[in-house]
């Protein structure tokens, strides 16, 4: 194609691999960047998505493209939420038109998309250790002329992780790296903690005054370029080529702008835009957000009681509006910490905030506590301390694909000894248990989904310390409901009632430790119907089976769940549907479960 075709046409229609790169000049490749913000804008605009953290790396992977030959040279994108121009210049053009929608592209890298995408986990701070080991692989095999290219951000950086790698990758001159440090001093906040201060006084100087002087890097035994305007193609290519050249692990310092080329992103004071839902193009104003959300009301219920606790304290690692803290910073700057992306560290130094009296509140998606299941098994419910987790995002969350899904916590969880975990099942009950969970003098969590939050569900009855949500004449069923899926059972019992089964729908509220009254409840049911928004194995369902088998009761219980394995991305009701959590399809399960069990009793009491 010639370049007056290309003109026409845009340059970016014509990039289809990223060999296509090596034919542009330094206007086209300022002319390449500037059509793919266009693109991104546009793209993300209807979708929603990650801008701020794209935008900002535009040129950056434009050079890591053309200096890099991939997919031989292994180019590894930390956390993966700022890959979107590797995708465009790796084929994926067409693929914006479905973003984040089911069967359509993945919002991060994904494997089955390119040959281009290696890592795909989007848990953050993995990228150098991944990198690391291909390192090794590709000395052990006597692959010299293979590179390794690990993309990292300043906030990943922060991630202990991303540390016991660096401490691994610079003893080891002999094995090169090259890491790509995307600087634009943000994670969603500005980073956080010393490290972000002396990546600032690095930025301070000018570009390349950094070599051979003594950065914390070189100290590890990891050579520094930079820094370099992340901006500049040509710039950060020659620093680039440098650094392939020298053959040891490497740094090179990109100092770029989070949300750069877009006014909205980069004068939104709060983000940048890190992850907005879609917004008016033209003004950067996104699409009206429900009014009332979980995160919300958990977040405003924390500030009163902080207003009459002075030992509430809360922490965040690098999520502080996303988990729902900003008015507890703005009310209470001195009683929040920000560690940056760093659950663990921010488990363990919770447990010491509680040792010594206050009461931590540890706001965090539930994906991400994965993390740090050692430290509250270990450093709080061993030692008993009064740490309140606060898992936001549990259940399904859907666009963010397979990695975001809160669906492990219940699995992981209800083996900590001591540990009470509260499930609200709508915003009054949110207020009320994170009211509990905070006086108890042991550790405690509290799960809930994301989005909106729908109408308070009264009960209408109590049975003990549990409430009772729906009763019928006949006592065929028991649904035993869980947080969000008390609304399911709800409209489950409804449509059983209508078939003329009699369902019970019980909420415990707290999935450990489980009221023993709802072992007496079941017994007086012909079937038990947990539904759950977590994995099935090992969840509140187990739980309750558990509770029964331990009181004697002999009846089926029957789990409907998140099945055990990695689903795609898609929208919230769409997986939620894919696993049968909505009433229509629990009630078809539980009459089929029924029907079967009464037809299975009838054959044995045929006489033989
Ligand atoms: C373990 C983990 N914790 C939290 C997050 C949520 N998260 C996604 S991106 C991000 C900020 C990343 O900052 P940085 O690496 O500097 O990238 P930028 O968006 O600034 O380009 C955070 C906290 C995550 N993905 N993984
Ligand atoms: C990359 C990452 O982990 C976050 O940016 C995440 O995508 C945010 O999810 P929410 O949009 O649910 O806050
Ligand atoms: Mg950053």
């Amino acid at each position: 194609m010639s370049s007056h075709e290309e003109s026409r046409m845009g340059l970016l229609e014509g990039i289809t691999a990223p060999g296509d790169l090596d034919r542009l000049d330094d206007r086209d490749l300022g002319r390449l960047a500037a059509e793919i913000r266009g693109f991104l804008v546009s793209a993300v605009s209807r979708s929603g998505g990650h801008l701020g953290s794209n935008l900002g790396a535009v040129e950056l992977t434009i050079a890591v493209h053309r200096v890099f030959r991939s997919p031989a040279d292994r180019i590894l994108f930390d956390t993966g939420h700022q890959a979107y121009v590797h995708k465009l210049l790796t084929g994926r053009r067409e693929g914006f038109e479905r973003l984040r929608t089911r069967d359509g592209l993945s919002g991060y890298p994904n494997r089955a998309e390119s040959v281009h995408d290696i890592i795909e986990n989007s848990h953050a701070s993995t990228a150098l250790s991944y990198a690391d080991g291909f390192a090794k692989a590709h000395t052990l095999r006597g692959q010299h002329d293979r590179n390794v290219v690990a993309i990292v951000g300043d906030g990943a950086l922060t991630g202990g992780m991303a540390w016991e790698a660096l401490n691994n990758i610079g003893a080891a001159r002999h094995r090169p790296v090259v890491i790509v440090l995307n600087d634009n001093g943000r994670s969603y906040c500005p980073t956080a903690g010393g490290l972000a201060r002396r990546l600032g006084e690095l930025r301070g100087r000018g570009p390349g005054e950094g070599g051979e002087t003594g950065t914390f890097f070189e100290e590890l035994g990891i050579a520094y370029l930079g820094p370099v305007d992340g901006h500049d193609v040509p710039a950060v290519e020659a620093a680039l080529r440098r650094a392939k050249d020298l053959r040891v692990p490497v740094v090179v310092h990109c100092v770029t702008v989070k949300g750069r080329g877009y006014a909205p992103a980069e004068e939104d004071p709060v983000e940048r835009l890190h992850s907005p839902g879609p917004f008016d193009p033209g003004t950067g104003v996104q699409h009206p957000k429900p009014a009332t959300t979980w995160t919300g009301v958990f977040g405003g219920t924390l500030v009163k009681l902080a207003e009459q606790r002075p030992d509430i304290v809360a922490v965040t690692a690098a999520m502080l509006h996303p988990a729902g803290l900003g008015g507890f910073a703005e009310r209470f700057p001195d009683r929040l910490y920000d560690v940056g992306i760093a659950e663990q560290h921010a488990v363990t130094s919770a447990a010491g905030l509680a040792y010594a009296g206050f009461h931590p509140v540890v706001a965090i998606y539930a994906t991400f506590l994965n993390r740090a299941f050692d430290q509250v098994l270990m450093d709080v419910a061993l030692h008993g301390l009064p740490v309140t987790f606060v898992l936001d995002r549990a259940g399904v969350t859907g666009d963010d694909g397979p990695s975001h899904n809160g669906m492990w916590d219940l699995s992981l969880l209800q083996v900590v000894p001591g540990l009470r975990i509260a499930a609200p099942r709508d915003g009054t009950r949110l207020a009320e248990l994170l009211d509990q969970a905070v006086s108890l003098t042991g550790p405690s969590v509290v799960r809930f989904p994301k989005g909106p939050l729908g109408p308070d569900l009264p009960a209408v009855a109590t049975a003990g310390p549990l409430d009772v949500l729906a009763r019928a004449e006949g006592e065929d069923v028991l649904l035993v409901a869980f947080g969000p899926m008390t609304a399911v059972c709800v409209a489950a019992a409804r449509t059983l009632r209508d078939a003329g089964i009699a369902a019970t729908v019980v909420d415990p509220r707290w999935v450990a430790p489980l009221p023993e009254e709802l072992a007496e409840l079941a017994s007086r049911h012909r079937l038990v119907a947990v539904v759950e928004d977590n994995c099935r194995v090992g969840g509140a369902g187990d739980g309750v089976a558990r509770l029964l088998r331990d009181h004697g009761v002999d009846l089926p219980v029957r789990t409907y769940g998140i099945p055990r394995r990695f689903a795609g991305h898609a929208k919230r009701a769409q997986l939620l549907e894919e696993f049968g959590l909505t009433g229509e399809a629990v009630a078809a399960e539980v009459a089929a479960t029924l029907e079967s069990r009464d037809r299975h009793l009838v054959r044995h009491a045929e006489p033989v």
